[in-house]
């Protein structure tokens, strides 16, 4: 089982991968960037992938949103929470004060975005934390946000640990695969929709969630792409698409949508230890 990730390795999302040896033998394959790993997955060069999809501070991650909506027909296959603890990463002998440029991915600068103000550092966005990690190497005024496991990779120093905004620091990783999971009991499926511009339309749909006593676990809208005003909604909703229950939710929210995909269903993620050191 070729399993890839948005690397390089070092990352968040190498560590969310690493949960999938619990579930799996796999082999794990580093991708630069999160589209080239759902067209890793879609040309079948790999057998699933792992992208962020959610943060609990900074929220979506639009680009996996929007390849899964309008670029992709792929499943999630499963998702994976892990605690994130975003560490200022710099050359060993490096101060504080000697930091002038601070490089992370836009989800971590966006977390920890207090602490870089007050430092009054300038920024720079890279693919990942990990691939910031690697730039910094040997460069003394630079500084990286990412993962203790990165600065043990790159064989660089952690000055400060947990620098993000707020202390409870999550992040969902989804797996994704030509397929969804089967019904284990526990589940819960992703669906993404549109609708016509006229009053009560989401309402509506919702009405159907509410009428079955479907727990909704997430609503989230993202531009259609068509202008201002127009939207496209991500539902995450518990149950699994093979439930009498369900089948007939997505029956009658399809004829209540002007577009509907199924994302797919998955078990239900624990919330995992950080394994930050460990291999
Ligand atoms: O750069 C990484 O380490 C990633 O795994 C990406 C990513 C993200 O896109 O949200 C993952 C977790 C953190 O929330 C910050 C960055």
């Amino acid at each position: 089982m070729k399993i890839g990730y948005l690397g390089p390795k070092g990352t968040f999302t190498e560590e969310a991968a690493i949960k999938l040896k619990k579930f799996e033998k796999c082999k794990l394959l580093s991708f630069d960037s999160i589209v080239e790993v759902l067209d890793a997955v879609d040309k079948n060069k790999i057998d699933k992938g792992v992208v962020p999809i959610e943060n609990s501070i900074e929220g979506s991650v639009g680009i996996t949103l929007d390849l899964l909506a309008f670029e992709y027909n792929l499943c999630i296959y499963r998702e994976i929470i892990i605690p994130i603890n975003h560490c200022l990463i710099t050359n060993k002998g490096v101060k504080l004060s000697d930091i002038e440029v601070i490089c992370s991915h836009p989800h971590s600068l966006a977390q920890c975005r207090k602490f870089i103000e007050k430092l009054g550092l300038k920024i720079r966005s890279f693919q990942s934390t990990a691939a910031a990690a690697k730039f910094i190497k040997g460069k003394l005024n630079y500084a990286a946000i990412a993962p203790k496991r990165a600065a043990k990779l790159y064989n660089l120093h952690v000055i400060q640990e947990n620098i993000q905004d707020y202390k409870n620091n999550f992040t969902r990783f989804i797996v994704v695969a030509k397929r969804d999971h089967e019904f284990t009991g526990d589940d819960k499926t992703s669906i993404v929709f549109s609708l016509e511009d006229k009053p009560g339309r989401l309402y509506e749909v919702l009405k159907e969630f509410a009428k079955r006593n479907i727990n909704l676990t997430k609503i989230e809208s993202r531009p259609l792409k068509l202008g201002l005003g127009r939207y496209i909604f991500f539902l995450d909703f518990e149950g699994h698409r093979k439930e009498n229950k369900i089948v007939d939710v997505l029956d009658a929210v399809s004829k209540k949508t002007h577009f509907m995909k199924i994302l797919g269903s998955y078990p239900i993620s624990k919330i995992y230890e950080s394994n930050s050191l460990k291999k």
